[in-house]
């Protein structure tokens, strides 16, 4: 299996290569040049499967032999070994017809680890094996920092550099990112929003001298190694509810767009689903280009579910490439259209094709301390705000005998305030986090500069 940039000026890699490139060599993001299929006799038998099994033959499908297959099954056993759900990712049932997908039950309290936890261990193996270090990168709105150095934390092949946005996370999450003091965790606060964060890591990668020079990897979702391992949880949630011989839709509290790309990947597989919800909170540039056919940057405004405070949904790109008929050239005049005047038409069947399979809604900051209000009075059930926005535009869509499935993206926990300011209850942090609060952090605030972080980055990794 080999995978193409979406803008189809870089070599086309196989998997190992696509995980440790992160971005391809062009801009664009990798994609693989076909769908594995499943069969509907596959769907059915991953029924009663332990979670840890349907991921490996879902994933192996797409590493192709390129990784021992007993060594990559025993990668993906230690990797949801530590969730402390038995299902990894458990169904709740909210309403009749209307399911939650817990993706919280991993070491930081957010879905991120469900990849993040796949992910460390898949590059570890493969830099061990060539014998190579790595300089990690990775820009994060709160959680995908977290899981990342959770998941990075004291390994020999890498040196881990999270850019946060100085400010704009909860304190849990800026805490569960501090606190890490191995010698190969760093924190930088950058003075300005997440999209300035993603924009120095994007801007390092296409500095090839600088990428080179430190052997940069990412870990955000441009990295298909993150999207990967999210298809699973879409075939578990999807197999619970009786696929393949009944259809299942899914709504998804959105930013960036790798968690949706990963539930429409599941459906380009053969996975029968039939609507994909994109859920945006005010920040909500992905509900207006459903609407319009333009995608349109406006400034950001911080919301209670900070972790999808973002206009630059990086991994739309995929979409867009899959919808424009894989036309690479097509991607490049959007991107650079997006870069130049901060927006670009959809083709017009390309925007037809994406309505064809997706849906939009947004969810106000009212709406969404609403909504965890009243799902707390009359489900008993205490929703994280970013999973709030997703509940609450689940709720909104037409009336469907498909089941709904929202994504539960974060453990209410990560975001106690805005949790009691809506509902009263103060969410307790579980115990092995029970003393966040009073642990020492460790963290440089740098100006929003790529050199400046350049410079941080080349004076500390070992990778050089
Ligand atoms: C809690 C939470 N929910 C939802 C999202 C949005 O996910 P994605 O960026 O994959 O669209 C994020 C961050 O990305 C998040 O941290
Ligand atoms: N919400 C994210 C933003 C980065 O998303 P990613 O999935 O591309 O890593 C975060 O929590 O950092």
């Amino acid at each position: 299996m080999q995978f193409v940039s979406t803008r189809g000026q870089a070599p086309a890699l196989g998997f190992s290569d696509a995980v440790l490139a992160g971005l391809a060599a062009d801009g664009g993001l990798y994609v693989p040049q076909s769908w594995p299929q499943l069969s509907a006799a596959d769907i059915a038998s991953y029924a009663g499967k332990p979670y840890a099994d349907v991921a490996f033959d879902i994933i192996n499908r797409f590493v192709d032999g390129e990784i021992a297959p007993a060594k990559l099954e025993a990668i993906i056993d230690e990797a949801y070994a530590s969730f402390r759900h038995p299902s990894v990712t458990p169904l709740v049932e909210l309403e009749p017809n209307h399911f939650v997908l817990e993706l919280f039950h991993g070491p930081t309290l957010a879905f991120k680890d469900v990849a993040m936890q796949f992910l460390s261990r898949i590059m570890d193996h493969i830099l061990a094996e060539r014998g190579l270090r790595a300089t990690i990168v990775g820009a994060t709105s709160g959680d995908t920092g977290s899981a990342a150095i959770e998941a990075f934390r004291g390994r020999d092949t890498t040196d881990i550099f999270i850019l946060h946005p100085l400010g704009r996370t909860s304190p849990v999450q800026r805490l569960q990112m501090t606190t890490v003091l191995d010698a190969n965790v760093h924190n930088i606060a950058v003075e300005g929003t997440f999209d300035d964060c993603q924009n120095v890591v994007k801007a390092m990668f296409n500095n090839h001298k600088f990428r080179d020079s430190v052997r940069l990897s990412g870990v955000n979702s441009i990295n298909w190694g993150r999207i990967v391992a999210q298809i699973v949880y879409y075939v578990t949630a999807a197999v619970s509810l009786g696929s393949p011989h009944r259809k299942v839709s899914f709504t998804v509290p959105t930013g960036n767009f790798g968690d949706i790309f990963a539930g429409y990947c599941a459906k380009a597989m053969g996975l029968p689903i039939e609507r994909l919800i994109i859920a945006t909170n005010a920040n909500d540039i992905l509900r207006r280009t459903m609407d319009t056919g333009r995608y349109e940057m406006e400034g950001v405004s911080p919301t209670i579910s900070p972790s999808m405070d973002i206009q630059i949904s990086s991994n739309f790109e995929r979409l867009l490439f899959e919808a424009a008929g894989r036309d690479a050239t097509a991607v490049v005049r959007m991107m650079d259209s997006l870069k130049q005047s901060g927006g670009f038409a959809l083709p017009e069947t390309a925007l037809a094709n994406i309505r064809r399979d997706f849906a939009a809604g947004t969810t106000g900051e009212a709406e969404t301390r609403a909504t965890i209000a009243a799902t707390l009075k009359n489900s008993d059930y205490l929703l994280d705000p970013h999973t709030a926005v997703g509940v609450h535009v689940a709720r909104a869509q037409p009336w469907s005998a498909t089941p709904m499935v929202t994504l539960a993206t974060a453990h209410p926990a990560k975001f106690p305030s805005a949790v009691k300011d809506a509902s009263g209850i103060e969410p307790a942090l579980p115990a092995w986090l029970g003393d966040l609060y009073g642990r020492e952090e460790r963290l440089t605030v740098l100006a929003n500069d790529q050199s400046l972080v350049e410079d941080f980055i080349a004076a500390r990794t070992r990778a050089a």
